[in-house]
């Protein structure tokens, strides 16, 4: 089983996290706040209260964890791939392998991602949505005072099924729409390169950050729905489930409710993924 897609997956993941990780506080906030007018609204008071800081909130866990996540994806991706069509990432360049193996492949790797992911997750999203000033002496304690505290503390409130609170819209997030990222990404390279040389590293970022886009575009109603769900925990009226979420939502605030986030998800995928697949590639063709 060929291991530096793995790696090359972990690094390349890590450095889209740093490169979207403001947008993606925003987003959360959107999603499960009812306080903010919208994204320029959000931003310019997070940047009061909490200082440039308050946009990184709950970063430094996700570095490690969200490279590791990644890995899982990547390295599942391309050895399903290479299980369904028995060739390996520099075959598949000169001869692109039907979409429903790219698909079957993606969605494999986004199943396995989404369940590696979901206890980082939960307290990502616990901690972005944490609005006490950073700035401000004297004010409240916050509830998690970092990611190890919130790991413990939803342990000892929650068990240790608290830590997979969401997980089940996670994965229906994560999965078909893994699948189509790869499907955006390996069909634009294979589209704007001549056949039989490497895709440039412009196509590459082209299309990486379409395929960003994609994903999120088609993700953000299970997205809505997961991060409540993650925030149940510690409200004082818990969703019974995730139907019980989706009907309460749509009740309570309109079927816009699942488009929450629509706008920032997708800005922030293209660097993002943009910047995951340059560095993806690049790892690989250096290690030859
Ligand atoms: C499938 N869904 C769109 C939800 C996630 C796509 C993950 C890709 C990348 N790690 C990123 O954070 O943008």
């Amino acid at each position: 089983m060929p291991v530096e897609e793995f790696v090359a997956g972990w690094i390349s993941g890590a450095l889209g996290l740093v490169m979207g990780y403001p947008f993606d506080t925003v987003k959360v906030r959107l999603q499960t706040q009812n306080t903010y007018r919208g994204i320029m609204d959000c931003m310019i008071k997070i940047y009061r209260h909490e200082s440039v800081l308050g946009f990184y909130k709950g970063m430094s866990f996700p570095i490690a964890s969200i490279g590791m996540v990644n890995s899982v994806l990547f390295g599942v991706y391309s050895n399903t791939l290479q299980a369904l069509t028995s060739t390996s990432h520099q075959d598949r360049r000169a001869q692109l392998p039907s979409y429903t193996c790219i698909f079957i492949a993606g969605c494999t790797g986004g199943f396995l991602q989404a369940y590696s992911l979901a206890p980082f997750d939960i307290i990502k999203v616990r901690l972005q949505n944490q609005t006490e000033s950073r700035v401000r002496p004297g004010s409240p304690l916050p509830r998690y005072q970092g990611p190890m505290h919130c790991a413990a503390t939803i342990l000892r409130e929650e068990g240790f099924r608290g830590l997979f609170r969401g997980s089940g819209a996670l994965m229906l997030r994560d999965t078909p729409t893994l699948g189509l990222y790869f499907i955006t990404y390996e069909g634009l390279c294979y589209q704007y390169t001549p056949t039989g040389q490497q895709p440039s590293s412009t196509t590459v970022l082209v299309a990486g950050g379409f395929a960003g886009i994609a994903s999120w575009i088609t993700a953000t109603p299970f997205d809505v729905i997961k991060a409540r769900m993650q925030m149940g925990g510690v409200k004082q009226k818990a969703y019974k489930g995730m139907l019980d979420c989706i009907v309460t939502s749509f009740r309570q605030e309109g079927l816009g409710v699942f488009f929450r986030g629509f706008t920032i998800n997708s800005a922030r995928a293209f660097p993002v993924n943009a910047v995951t697949f340059l560095s993806y590639e690049y790892l690989l063709r250096m290690w030859g």
